[in-house]
């Protein structure tokens, strides 16, 4: 990725403004309730890594709307996670309604099904609700185009998904083609790479971590937890989104020092002190 000349790289110090320390006269509703959709019988694994992200993030409150078949897997590695039936569509909704920050497509699949729930949950997001679109709902999008609802969003495609959503060939995605196509789609855009690369319509910034060793499936489903969990916790969305972005490859490139490929799960076991860290880190002046 060229850097191109208007691009800004997210920086430290861009985290550090973002992951604030926590007042002590607060509770887990201050910290975001967040709602995760997806895993069908075959991707059960994806949106137990977003969850698991978005918990370790700091989340206040995770449920994951997800086959029932994913529910005792889940708990077995995520007790802290409330779960819902994806195919009671009614009650889903009336829990999506209350919710801070919704995460939709990861694990979910493109059959008939996920598209009916796409279409279902992008008509019930409303403002100020966040929105984050990855995996299979963005190739759902890409097939089957639809209204947006009109709250922030952003999508989070890799190479592929950006190449079936955005038009542009993998070839042909420079900074100036994909932030004209951000600003068409009208969401935040993460264009996930060795260097990701992030569109918002005032800039295009540059992350400057990454590793080989994040080569791995589930990489991109941590981050889409880890963007819900941080957009439910700070006020900025694109700073948040920055920041998750950032402290996701910060955490790999450390772990990459000393191991061949770097597992989704253990990024997410140390976000909470990587967070602490960023949290106490002196505000250069
Ligand atoms: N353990 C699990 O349950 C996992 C489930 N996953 C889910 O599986 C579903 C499908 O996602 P996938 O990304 O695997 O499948 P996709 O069909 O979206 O993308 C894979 C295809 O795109 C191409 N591609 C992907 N990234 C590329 C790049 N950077 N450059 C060039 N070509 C590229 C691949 O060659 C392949 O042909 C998603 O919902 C995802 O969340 C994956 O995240 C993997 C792990
Ligand atoms: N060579 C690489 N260098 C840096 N980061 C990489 C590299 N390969 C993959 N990644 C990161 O891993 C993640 C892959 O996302 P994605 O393909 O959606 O994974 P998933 O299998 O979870 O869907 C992205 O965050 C991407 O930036
Ligand atoms: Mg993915």
């Amino acid at each position: 990725m060229k850097v191109g000349d208007n691009m800004q790289p997210i920086t430290s110090k861009l985290v550090t403004q973002t992951i604030i320390e926590r007042p002590a006269e607060s509770y887990k509703g201050n910290y975001g309730r967040v709602l995760l959709i997806g895993g069908n019988q075959n991707f059960g694994g994806a949106i137990i890594m977003a969850a698991t992200a978005a918990t370790y993030s700091g989340a206040g409150l995770v449920t994951v709307a997800t086959d029932p078949q994913n529910f005792t897997s889940l708990h077995a590695r995520l007790p802290e996670a409330m779960v819902v039936d994806y195919h009671q569509t009614d009650y889903l909704l009336g829990l999506a309604t209350n919710m801070d920050v919704i995460v939709i497509g990861p694990g979910l699949g493109t059959d008939p099904f996920a598209e009916r729930l796409l279409t279902a949950v992008l008509n019930a997001v409303h403002q100020p609700q966040r929105l984050v679109i990855d995996g299979s709902a963005l190739t759902l999008l890409a097939a089957h185009p639809q209204p947006l609802p009109a709250t922030p969003i952003v999508v989070t495609p890799h190479q592929m998904e950006w190449q079936r959503l955005s038009g542009l060939k993998i070839s042909e995605q420079t900074p100036t083609a994909n932030h004209q196509a951000q600003q068409k789609l009208g969401v935040i855009a993460v264009v996930k790479a060795h260097h990701t690369t992030i569109y918002t319509d005032q800039q295009v910034w540059f992350n400057p971590g990454g590793t080989p060793a994040m080569a791995t499936g589930g990489m991109g489903d941590t981050l889409a937890g880890m963007i819900g969990g941080f957009s439910g916790q700070f006020t900025d969305f694109t700073n948040a989104i920055l920041s998750a972005v950032y402290l996701h490859s910060t955490i790999a490139d450390d772990l990459a020092a000393s191991r061949y490929v770097v597992l989704p799960h253990q990024i997410s076991a140390l976000i909470p002190k990587y967070m602490h860290d960023f949290s106490q880190a002196e505000l250069d002046d």
